[in-house]
């Protein structure tokens, strides 16, 4: 690939990361206002467009107000007394730098909440003339400027810019039904917004915001809907991908194939394990933005620890309540497993649930000799359904508590699930399939399907 088609891939990325954001959070009223956030961020660019000719100033109008739909993307309960995210501008503004956007398009990002304090500070009649909504949301960020701050602000190399943002930002709530011009959408700004990027400062095929780490930090999980088309990999090339390695014939040493047998005695697939040396796509799947948010969750390189397909195929059984670290056999302390729906998981088919908390190794989590949390430490834990559409994909945490029933209904609900550790904890991928092709027994010798008992269906040959 040139430098060139990499560079235009890595913004069309960025763009494509900003559009999901508006198209699936930004209809959502803008805090207070008759508009949508998307409505409300379009108008300010174009009024801005209107003032300024500077791609960065225009660009930053846009996405002032990026950092309330990431809290939208996090289903983040409403701050601030209802008036959106605290701390908005900052979460925007950093999620942009790691989107690779030009400092100046940052720190006007970070900014515009600075143009309302400071206005109230020089206008006591500009604080008068606010809305509600903003009134409101001013207490939280600080009040009105102080003298020392105002001065300060005044000296910003753009602050006439950020002032004219500060305006355009007001104006821009007029209502679909009284517009009286054409608003250009998005995908107007697409050029714009690679001429504002620095492809080379990308960090990643899928940039997490620091609302997604925060909700990961504090409930060991994370759901990101639809991760795979950020790579353009269509659910049905998954489920193809998965059709293929469920016709792998056994061999041995290789892939390890298993099945069950139903409820009504048939003999059913129920686990594929050991492919991605052997398949390409799958491989190119668990190497990619998949590791990439991992490692972002990490907070280092992540590595492939192992991979695994649960077919739970109409009949098949369900899964005891376990965290997964410990059926790794002390290879590397930290996991991150990652489930990736290739069929619609629902509550009626298994989906997977998960008990949210601050799951780590120094939990105690008390566990039966076979390795599964016990039926009473179980019954005091909070479980919630993770529904998952073909394409989404949930992280969770080594120790994150998790379970699921059998499929009962007629629909499969095949996912795959991928393990990664931190690279400076090793590599472990072959030792630990060198285990179990060996068949190194497990917790209480109960080596069935996993070194600990969590699975509940019966194994057939
Ligand atoms: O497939 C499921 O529903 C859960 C699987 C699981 O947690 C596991 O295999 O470790
Ligand atoms: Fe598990």
């Amino acid at each position: 690939m040139t430098v060139e088609s990499y560079q235009r891939v890595q913004s069309d990325m960025v763009f494509d990361r900003i559009k999901v954001l508006f198209d699936s959070f930004g209809g959502s009223n803008y805090i207070g206002e008759s508009v949508s956030i998307t409505e409300h961020s379009l108008q300010a660019a174009y009024f801005t467009a209107k003032k300024s000719s500077e791609d960065e100033v225009i660009i930053a109008s846009l996405l002032h107000d990026v950092g309330h739909i990431l809290g939208l993307e996090i289903h983040q309960k409403m701050e601030m007394d209802g008036c959106g995210v605290e701390e908005h501008e900052s979460v925007g503004a950093n999620f942009l730098k790691k989107l690779g956007f030009c400092d100046r398009v940052c720190n006007l990002t970070r900014c515009h909440v600075q143009a309302k304090r400071y206005l109230c500070f020089k206008r006591p009649e500009y604080y008068q003339n606010l809305s509600e909504a903003s009134k409101t949301t001013l207490k939280f960020q600080g009040g009105p400027m102080s003298v020392e701050e105002s001065s300060s602000f005044e000296s910003d190399s753009d602050f006439q810019n950020i002032l004219l943002m500060r305006e355009c930002d007001e104006a821009a709530k007029i209502p679909s039904s009284e517009l009286t011009f054409t608003v250009p959408p998005l995908e107007h700004y697409r050029s714009m917004m690679a001429s504002v990027v620095d492809a080379s400062q990308y960090k990643g095929s899928y940039v997490l915001s620091d609302f997604q780490k925060d909700f990961f930090n504090k409930n060991s999980f994370v759901k990101i809907e639809n991760l795979l088309s950020f790579e353009n990999i269509a659910p049905s090339d998954v489920s193809t991908w998965t059709q293929e390695v469920s016709n792998l014939e056994k061999q041995e040493g290789k892939w390890l194939q298993h099945w069950e047998k139903s409820e009504s005695g048939d003999k059913i697939m129920c686990r594929s394990e050991n492919f991605v040396n052997f398949h390409e796509n799958m491989r190119n799947l668990a190497m990619n933005s998949i590791l990439n948010v991992v490692s972002q969750l990490f907070g280092e390189k992540a590595v492939l620890f192992k991979e695994k397909i649960n077919y739970k195929l109409p009949g098949g059984a369900g899964f005891a309540a376990h965290q997964d670290s410990p059926a790794y056999i002390g290879l590397a302390t930290d996991h991150i497993s990652v489930m990736v729906a290739i069929d619609e998981a629902t509550v009626e088919n298994g989906c997977l649930q998960v008990c949210p908390g601050q799951w780590d190794s120094n939990s105690n989590v008390p566990l039966t000799s076979s390795g599964i949390i016990t039926p009473e430490a179980e019954k005091a834990m909070v479980y919630q359904y993770v529904p998952c559409r073909p394409g989404d994909v949930l992280f969770f945490g080594g120790y994150t508590p998790h379970r699921s029933t059998a499929n009962n209904s007629k629909s499969s609900r095949r996912a795959m699930f991928l393990t990664y550790n931190p690279e400076s904890q090793g590599q472990h991928h072959a030792a630990y399939y060198q285990a179990k092709h060996a068949k190194v027994q497990g917790f209480d010798g109960a080596h069935t399907i996993s070194f600990q008992g969590d699975f509940q269906g019966q194994i057939v040959e």
